[in-house]
């Protein structure tokens, strides 16, 4: 059976975020994950992992400000003072919630602009938090996410990561893999979990189209987490959906396989 993980900003959305910790634990789960951590003290979220018996696996680093359309600076030219020290943030949350892996996001590219100059300091933004990561002792994570739900997001596909892995060249830098983003670009999951399974360090999932438990749509995620289970992967599987009802009530998938 995958290592299965909940997403408590997408599940039990019944309670607040800090009430979701102990909803998660007796729903069995012993590993969790958030975007974003940041809205509370590291010391309050800790306290919740401690009395729940919980590992927290992987948070983002900052996105940037939402409300003013940001999602992820890792390839604004023009926000790397920003993106770096946001790395340094998520380096001390990853220290008091013992977090050992860390995903940075893309961005958006804007009408009009060279996609290469993106790219060079998405590409230097990455070595840079590589490097202060792995002197933490952390992964680096980087997920493809959909531009049909996030129009013009910097870095939609999977397959291309394999060339920015390279290129970037940091032996803790890892694929984030989301079998929903990666159906929602039209790519096949089973194909790229196959060809990728090398360079995925971290596994997220929900159904296409909607964003639903699995069973709500027409990825075959039971199919999915067999192979994930038969392909010697050892990392964590994270359930990353909006519940179409309680969200005890969607979790028939956590005893598939
Ligand atoms: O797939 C997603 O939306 C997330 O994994 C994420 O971290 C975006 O913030
Ligand atoms: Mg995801």
């Amino acid at each position: 059976m995958p290592r299965y993980a909940a997403n408590l900003g997408w599940l039990f959305p019944e309670h607040p975020f800090l009430e979701r910790f102990g909803a998660a634990a007796r729903a069995g789960f012993k590993a969790v994950e958030f975007a974003v951590p940041y809205d509370h003290p590291a010391a309050a979220i800790a306290e919740q992992l401690r009395e729940h018996s919980l590992e927290c696996i992987l948070f983002n680093t900052p996105s940037g400000n939402k409300a003013k359309g940001d999602f992820g600076l890792a390839c604004r030219p023009e926000r790397v003072h920003e993106f770096r020290e946001g790395v340094a943030t998520a380096i001390e949350y990853a220290r008091v919630l013992k977090t050992p892996r860390v995903n940075v996001i893309a961005g958006l590219i804007k009408a009009g602009e060279d996609p290469r100059e993106l790219h060079a300091a998405f590409v230097s933004n990455l070595r840079h938090a590589a490097r202060e990561l792995a002197a933490a002792g952390l992964q680096m994570l980087m997920e493809p996410i959909n531009n049909v739900d996030n129009p013009g997001y910097f870095f939609p596909r999977n397959p291309p990561a394999r060339a920015l892995i390279e290129e970037v060249g940091a032996p803790n830098f890892a694929l984030q893999c989301d079998l929903y983003h990666v159906a929602m670009m039209g790519d096949d999951p089973a194909a790229v979990f196959e060809d990728l399974r090398p360079i995925i360090g971290h596994v997220q999932f929900a159904d296409v189209p909607g964003r639903g438990e699995p069973g709500t749509g027409k990825v075959p995620l039971q199919a999915l987490f067999a192979q994930i289970d038969r392909s010697g992967y050892t990392g964590w599987t994270a359930a990353e959906y909006r519940p179409s009802r309680r969200t005890e009530d969607t979790l028939d998938w956590m005893r598939w396989c």
